[in-house]
Formats: structure tokens, C-alpha cells, sequence
């Protein structure tokens, strides 16, 4: 029996912006595998953006090589396989407000993913449209709603749906539930395991909060200044991280005893030491 493939495989990507001056991501290698998860954390201007947008296609890299299913895909690649990438591919943004039509419904979202990227029966299309809907727990009164006529934890919920619809091997959030407030993370979290589970959707989750990333990710990498600082299963990285940036990621995390102002003079010495 031959090996699977990951759904996706990053080698060495680099990507600089003004002439090479600004290093965003620096020679970063990981991969997910089929239905796996996989957490990208670091604190702002870490890099993260910048490889989710790689991964998806939306910037293209200086160097490095990027993989779907074992096939490389890079800047001479056909239209066949970049559209193929499109549809393996799929991104949902912090903020689904700035993604989402303001003037087309939930429905209307849907149905024009559904129309680029599959060749559904008119019967078969309706079906799949309610299919959607129900597993990011939206029904009929949130299809025919207006983007601003829904909460922000519905409307991340559509962006979610709007991705599936194209059929995804990987779903790629960045930032997907930090403008949410914390029980609605809860749920997005809650809901994203339940869509892994069900469908078996490979997931990015790029975040800057570890706690975050705990619910969702199988696996972890740390970024630092573009760089991969440490990497492994989240829960062994959380419980014991061997980086002292990923120590101060964790103790950046509020909670009972939690003192700010410890936690800025840790981050002043660590970034003395780099
Ligand atoms: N289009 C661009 N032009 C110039 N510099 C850029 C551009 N995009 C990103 N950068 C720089 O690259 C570095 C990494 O940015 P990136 O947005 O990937 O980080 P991030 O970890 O996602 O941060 P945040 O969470 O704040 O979005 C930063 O120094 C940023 O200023």
C-alpha cells in the first residue's frame, strides 16, 4: 500500500516584501495531513497572514515549494491545476462582514459558491444549499437575511458554509474567531470539530492565541519574526514548551493571578536576547 499523501506540504517558503528588506515568512516547512489540523500561532507580525495567504494561493512566494495531494503548484502551474487548487482550497477571514455582499442573502452567499464550483441538478442543488445551512446550524430565516440583519457569530458561521460549499479538502481561518466574543468562540470552535469530524475537511487555523488553538488543532507551529520556532502535537507543545518565546505566547494568556505587567518585562528580556 502506497502512503497518503498530506492534503497539503509547504517546503522551505520564503516570501519578503520592499525589496527583501521585510523577511515575513522565512524558509517555513510543514504539512497536514488528510483531515488533520494543524495550528499556526505567533503574536502579531509573526507571519502568519502571510503563510495563509500562500497556502491559499493569494500571494505567491519567493522561494520555497507548496504541495496539494503530493502535486507541487507554483507560478507555471496550468489554469487546471490552479482552479483545481481554488476549489481544494478554501479561506475564511476574521472578519466575513468585509468578505460578504453586503446586498446579496445567506442564500444568494451560498448559491453562487455552488454555481463556480459544482455542477449540481437544480433538485440536488437546493438539497445541498439546506445541507449547508444546517451543518453550521443556520435555517430557513438566516438564508433569506441580509449580511448586517445577522449576529457576527452568524455570519462567520456563513463564511464557514460558503466555503464548504466549494467542497474543500482544507479549510484555511485565519483569525476566524477573534472578533467574536468568547462564547461565540466557543461555538465556532465547537462547530469547526463537528464539520472536521463529519466531512473530514483538513484544517489551517491561524491564530494568535494558543488557548484558542488548544480546541481545534492537532498539531501546532510557532512562528517568530517569519521564522518556525517550535512545532508538534498542541498538546504536548502547550504542556511542555521547550521555546522560551512559546513560554511567554503562554503566559501572554490571561488568567486568574495573571500579571500584565510580569508578562510585558518577560517579553522585554526575551526580545533583548533575539
Ligand atoms: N503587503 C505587504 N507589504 C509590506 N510588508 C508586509 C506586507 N504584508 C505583510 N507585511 C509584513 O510582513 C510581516 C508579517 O506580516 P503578517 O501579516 O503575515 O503577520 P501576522 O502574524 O499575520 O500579523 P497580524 O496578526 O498582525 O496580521 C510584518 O512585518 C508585516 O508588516
Amino acid at each position: 500500500m502506497t502512503a497518503q499523501h498530506p492534503v497539503t506540504r509547504v517546503e522551505k517558503l520564503r516570501r519578503t516584501y520592499d525589496h527583501g528588506k521585510v523577511v515575513a515568512v522565512n524558509d517555513i516547512s510543514f504539512e497536514v495531513p488528510v483531515g488533520g489540523s494543524l495550528g499556526i500561532v505567533g503574536e502579531s507580525g509573526s507571519g502568519k497572514t502571510t503563510t495563509a495567504k500562500l497556502i491559499v494561493g493569494l500571494e505567491e512566494p519567493d522561494s520555497g515549494r507548496i504541495f496539494f495531494d503530493g502535486q507541487e503548484i507554483g507560478t507555471g502551474s496550468s489554469r487546471k491545476l490552479r482552479r483545481q487548487r481554488a476549489r481544494t482550497v478554501q479561506l475564511v477571514f476574521q472578519d466575513p462582514y468585509q468578505s460578504l455582499d453586503p446586498r446579496q442573502t445567506v442564500g444568494g452567499a451560498i448559491d453562487e459558491v455552488l454555481r463556480l464550483h459544482t455542477e449540481l441538478s437544480t433538485s440536488a442543488f437546493a438539497k445541498r444549499r439546506a445541507e449547508l445551512l444546517e451543518q453550521v446550524g443556520l435555517g430557513v430565516r438566516e438564508a433569506a437575511a441580509l449580511p448586517r440583519e445577522l449576529s457576527g457569530g452568524q455570519r462567520q458561521r456563513v463564511a464557514i458554509a460558503r466555503a464548504l460549499a466549494a467542497n474543500p479538502r482544507l479549510l484555511v481561518l485565519d483569525e476566524a474567531v477573534a472578533a467574536l466574543d468568547v462564547s461565540i468562540q466557543a461555538q465556532i470552535l465547537n462547530l469547526l470539530s463537528e464539520i472536521r469530524r463529519e466531512t473530514g475537511v483538513a484544517l489551517v487555523f491561524v491564530s494568535h492565541d494558543l488557548e484558542v488553538v488548544r480546541w481545534v488543532a492537532d498539531d501546532v507551529v510557532v512562528m517568530f519574526r517569519g521564522s518556525i520556532i517550535e512545532s508538534g502535537p498542541t498538546a504536548e507543545v502547550l504542556q511542555r514548551p521547550e521555546h522560551p518565546y512559546t513560554r511567554l505566547l503562554l503566559s501572554s494568556v490571561p488568567r486568574l493571578g495573571w500579571d500584565p505587567a510580569q508578562v510585558s518585562q518577560a517579553r522585554r528580556e526575551f526580545l533583548a536576547t533575539q
